[in-house]
């Protein structure tokens, strides 16, 4: 997302929400949030009062019921502000996307090879599309031919072009972007309103966005609040008549209002919105709150190697012969091994042997059968028709499928892939047969600024854990490199998916972050699954974000806001209860007081009149919600500490604070209501 298109809350965000107050006033909306909804029954009751004040047989007081009606209806209308303008952003967000996705057209390849021009609505999954440069890309699919530079800064805000080409963990393209050069054919992975932007749109704007289990139990914690005070109210009618003083009715609306949490009510679904949003500025796409709650909770993080702590593009940089072997023979087999091999692996080999002056015309494909890459066999090769049979890969693979046809491993084969390992390469071994030709060194460099970030993660408690289909040297090297607190090597996917289990068994919650088509099993099982947005289509289905930057350690950044977002439901929730509970003495003294004058005592706070008191507290209360709608939306501060200083702190803080700030609030209006003679 460009950063001009979040850019801050405008005056336009302002003016929607403002409107969209009013619209959720409508009950059906309301009864989402039971607190605000009793205090729109409330608003109801006072209402009719200030109509026909004798309604419920009780001496009449106009102004002072209009008085209650007008607070109670601007409480609502500000708990709603508060929500719709955490809806706000996301919703300006989805207009932009919306814009991006302009009705495009498409160039479809129709079975006889034909071009079709197409709406890019009309596109299905399997379909095979021609993107040549400048034309946007009309929907998410897989390069199945072609090499080219992509534009997705519709998407990432990143001005600078990806290459993207088939085969491997680069081959993902999304409806959107741009192709700038080059030519590809994609086949298309989404059938219409699922690809990413879609889900994008429908993201930001809120449309999927269901309470979190956190959201739903402190929810039921507040349901039950308010049904206590509502009992506590009721009863207080009949214990008041029997010392003989009448309760108005608004008065005992306005005690009710003023003890139930309406101020964590009013804020609970900004706080979780907003959260939710800040994920988005940081270029991550959340699927679902819970997921952005739990990254605030994680204990580990697992991380694949290629792609994600490094660079990922492995090129062929050198081919070292086994003893008695030519280097020429070598070449030629890495290459013939090659042939089928549409990964950016096997295509950087043929790409080294024709940069070092093997014949284009050496290649003859004629007769033989290519054998895939797969992280599981994590070989590849070529079978020919005269029983000739190459293949390469990891080194562990290849010693044992040697092993298994009887042949014997060349001594300083160990040592040659020890070297390249050593240097954070990836060494594939090359066979012919049963005979070892050879090594092939796959360069690939750590990408910048890890070390610290790894650091980072270790303040905050965090475990990490490399898990690579790589072998032990590389992966040691690597590790040591980007500074990683541990890892595991030789991982075939379902070892991923253990280790992840493993963690979990011990009650640890996991992220994983990862790119590959074989990450994304982990990456479902993973309580947050973070997927690079370079990554393959399966991976970014299978996680629960997905990071436009394709940073890896973005994941620090979320786990900030996931705690932050937890903290800030827990400050706001400990200092709304902390304000109703002083709000009760500033209160009850009040009601009191013209009936038992002893209870002047209590009126420690020296409020001008019973009424003055009621209508301060309740002006305090529905005040106290805009003035914190800053805090909710920002979050409060996040400090790397233990878990249990940072719950004092904000014990003290918040509780503490909670009790005195109505206090001094309500005192303060008290004074104003009576210099200016509104009591
Ligand atoms: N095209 C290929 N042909 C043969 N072997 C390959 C090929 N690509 C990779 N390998 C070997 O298979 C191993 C496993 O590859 P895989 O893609 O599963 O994991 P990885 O990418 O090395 O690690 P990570 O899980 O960290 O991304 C590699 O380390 C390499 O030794
Ligand atoms: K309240
Ligand atoms: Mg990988």
């Amino acid at each position: 997302m460009s950063k001009e298109r979040i850019a801050n809350v405008n005056k336009n965000i302002v003016y929607e929400a403002g409107k969209d107050a009013f619209k959720k006033l409508n009950p059906k909306v309301m009864a989402r949030n039971p607190v605000m909804f009793v205090v729109e029954v409330g608003f109801f009751i006072t209402l009719i009062l200030s109509i026909y004040p004798g309604v419920f047989g009780e001496s009449a007081n106009r102004e002072y019921n209009i008085a209650v009606t007008i607070i109670l209806f601007a409480t609502i209308i500000f708990a709603n502000f508060a929500e719709a303008l955490a809806e706000g952003r996301g919703k300006a967000q989805a207009n932009s996307l919306k814009k991006t996705k302009q009705d495009t057209k498409a160039k479809l390849i129709q079975k006889d090879g034909s071009i079709k021009i197409v709406d890019s609505f009309q596109l299905r999954k399997g379909d095979i599309v021609l993107v040549e440069a400048n034309d946007l890309i009309p929907t998410d699919g897989e390069i199945i031919e072609g090499v080219a530079a992509i534009d997705e800064s519709a998407i990432t805000g990143e001005s600078a072009s990806v290459i993207k080409e088939s085969g491997g963990d680069f081959s993902s393209v999304t409806g959107g972007t741009k192709v700038i050069s080059d030519f590809i054919k994609i086949k298309v992975s989404a059938d219409p309103g699922e690809s990413f932007l879609d889900r994008m749109i429908h993201l930001v704007e809120g449309a999927k966005r269901q309470k979190t289990p956190n959201e739903i139990a402190l929810g039921t914690l507040l349901v039950s609040l308010t049904i206590i005070f509502l009992l506590v109210c009721t009863t207080l009618v009949p214990i008041a008549s029997y010392v003989d003083v009448t309760l108005p009715t608004a008065t005992m609306v306005a005690l009710l209002v003023c003890l139930i949490p309406t101020t964590i009510g009013g804020l609970l679904s900004a706080i979780g919105i907003a959260g939710m949003d800040r994920v988005t500025q940081f270029n991550v796409i959340a699927k679902s709150g819970k997921s952005v709650e739990a990254a605030g909770d994680i204990n580990t993080i697992i991380l694949d190697k290629t792609g994600t702590i490094t660079h990922g593009n492995r090129m062929a940089s050198d081919l070292i012969p086994a003893s008695g072997i030519s280097q020429e023979e070598l070449t030629q087999c890495a290459v013939y091994a090659s042939l089928y091999d549409d990964t950016p692996e096997g295509r950087s080999v043929v790409e080294f042997a024709r940069k070092i002056g093997v014949p284009e015309n050496a290649l003859n494909k004629a007769g033989s059968v290519g054998i895939e890459f797969s992280a599981e066999t994590r070989m590849s090769g070529t079978d020919f028709s005269d029983g000739k049979r190459l293949r390469k890969g990891a080194v562990d693979t290849i010693m044992k499928y040697i092993e298994h046809q009887g042949g014997r491993v060349p001594a300083g084969l160990k040592d040659a892939c020890d070297e390249v390992a050593k240097k954070g390469g990836t060494p594939l071994v090359v066979t012919e047969g049963n005979r070892i030709l050879g090594t092939i060194h796959l360069k690939d460099t750590v990408k910048p600024g890890m070390k610290e970030r790894f650091e980072e993660l270790r303040k905050m408690g965090i475990k990490s854990i490399m898990c690579t289909g790589d072998n032990p040297l590389t992966a040691a090297t690597i590790a040591k490199e980007a500074g990683v607190d541990d890892f595991i090597a030789e991982a075939k996917p379902e070892d991923k998916i253990s280790v992840i289990k493993r963690e979990q068994a011990e009650g640890k919650l996991v992220a994983m972050t990862g790119d590959g088509t074989n990450d994304a099993p982990a990456l479902a099982q993973a309580d947050v699954g973070l997927a690079m947005n370079t990554g393959t289509n399966a991976a970014k289905e299978a996680a629960n974000m997905v990071d436009l930057d394709s940073d890896p350690t973005k994941i620090i950044e979320v786990v900030s806001i996931g705690k932050q977002l937890l903290m800030t439901r827990g400050a706001l929730t400990t200092f709304s209860i902390a304000n109703d509970v002083a709000k009760y003495f500033a209160i009850i003294p009040a009601m009191f007081m013209l009936a038992i004058p002893q209870m002047k005592a209590l009126n420690i706070m020296g409020l001008a009149t019973p009424q003055s008191a009621i209508l301060s507290a309740l002006l305090f209360n529905a005040i106290i919600i805009p003035l914190l709608i800053p805090l909710a939306m920002k979050g409060v501060k996040y400090v790397p500490m233990s878990a249990s200083r940072l719950l004092k702190r904000n014990l003290a803080l918040y509780g503490v604070g909670g009790v005195f700030v109505p206090f001094i609030g309500i005192k303060v209006i008290d004074l104003l209501l009576v210099v200016l003679k509104v009591v």
